[in-house]
């Protein structure tokens, strides 16, 4: 299978990065904005082939991954065959609107992140009658090997992505907060940003493996008269709860 990636910031780069891990190299097809000597250090790293015109003929599917302003427009201006899957990463971009562009292709739009580059992402992907169903299959496929895939009706895409793709920076912001805190404490900084990270990637684990509500797995760290319970209320007293909602509804916005 040939898979074509248009626009390749940090976006497209963490799908080609994705993709490397379980496709040949040479099967994908990339095309950024302009072949700049960074968009060709990567080229060599990784082994794609580099495009030189936004022509996706041989490309059975087609992520896109320009800028939402103006994809539209570059979308008018690319090449596709009649059988290429295309599938949208651009936040506001609807099946229709690329149905509009390329009336007899498939088109499935989705909001990954960017742990997808480490095959542990989480997609949104809108539920629309806008691929074939083998079509569908074929997008299936492909999108889990990039991580988990979340399909939601129209209505709640809009959400599902916002957490889903934005929330990755919220968690940093966070991973970065508690890496000052232990730094402030005395350790160093490398080691700071390794326990930040390892617990809150051990904490998603535990939350997905279980199923079991961040509530009670918060209970069980609150020990009675415990240093965890007198944290909680610190997060509680500082606004953490209204700060996280308050972010997710401004990004959704
Ligand atoms: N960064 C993220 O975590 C996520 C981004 N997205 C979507 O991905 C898209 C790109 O976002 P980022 O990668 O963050 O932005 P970015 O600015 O890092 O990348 C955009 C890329 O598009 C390229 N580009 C611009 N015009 C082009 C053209 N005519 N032909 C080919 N390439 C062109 C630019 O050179 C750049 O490499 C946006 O639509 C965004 O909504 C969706 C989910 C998550
Ligand atoms: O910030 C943005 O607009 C994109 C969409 C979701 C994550 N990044």
């Amino acid at each position: 299978m040939k898979i074509g990636i248009l626009g390749a910031g940090h976006m497209g780069s963490s799908i080609i990065r994705g993709l490397a891990n379980c496709y040949s190299a040479t099967d994908l097809l990339v095309k950024g904005h302009r072949v700049t000597p960074e968009l060709q250090a990567f080229q060599r790293e990784i082994g794609f082939q580099l495009l030189t015109e936004n022509d996706f003929s041989a490309a059975d599917v087609l992520f896109v991954t320009t800028p939402a302003p103006a994809t539209q427009t570059i979308l008018r201006a690319t090449n596709v065959a009649n059988h290429t899957i295309i599938i949208s990463a651009v936040q506001g971009i609807t099946p229709a609107q690329i149905q509009d562009i390329f009336p007899t292709n498939s088109a499935v739009c989705i909001i990954p992140n960017i742990p997808v580059a480490v095959n542990a992402g989480c997609i949104a992907m809108t539920k629309a009658d806008a691929a074939t169903p083998a079509d569908q299959k074929t997008v299936d496929e492909l999108l889990a090997q990039l991580g988990t895939i979340v399909a939601v009706p129209a209505t709640n895409a809009g959400i599902v992505g916002t957490v889903a793709g934005c929330g990755p920076a919220f968690v940093d912001v966070f991973m970065s907060a508690l890496a000052d805190a232990a730094v402030q404490n005395g350790l160093d900084r490398k080691t700071a940003y390794q326990v930040a990270a390892s617990m809150v990637f051990g904490s998603a684990k535990l939350a997905l493996e279980t199923g079991t509500n961040p509530d009670v797995l918060k209970d069980q760290v609150t020990s009675p008269g415990g240093s965890t319970i007198k944290g909680v209320v610190g997060l509680d007293e500082k606004g953490f709860r209204n700060a996280v909602n308050h972010a997710v509804n401004q990004a959704n916005g």
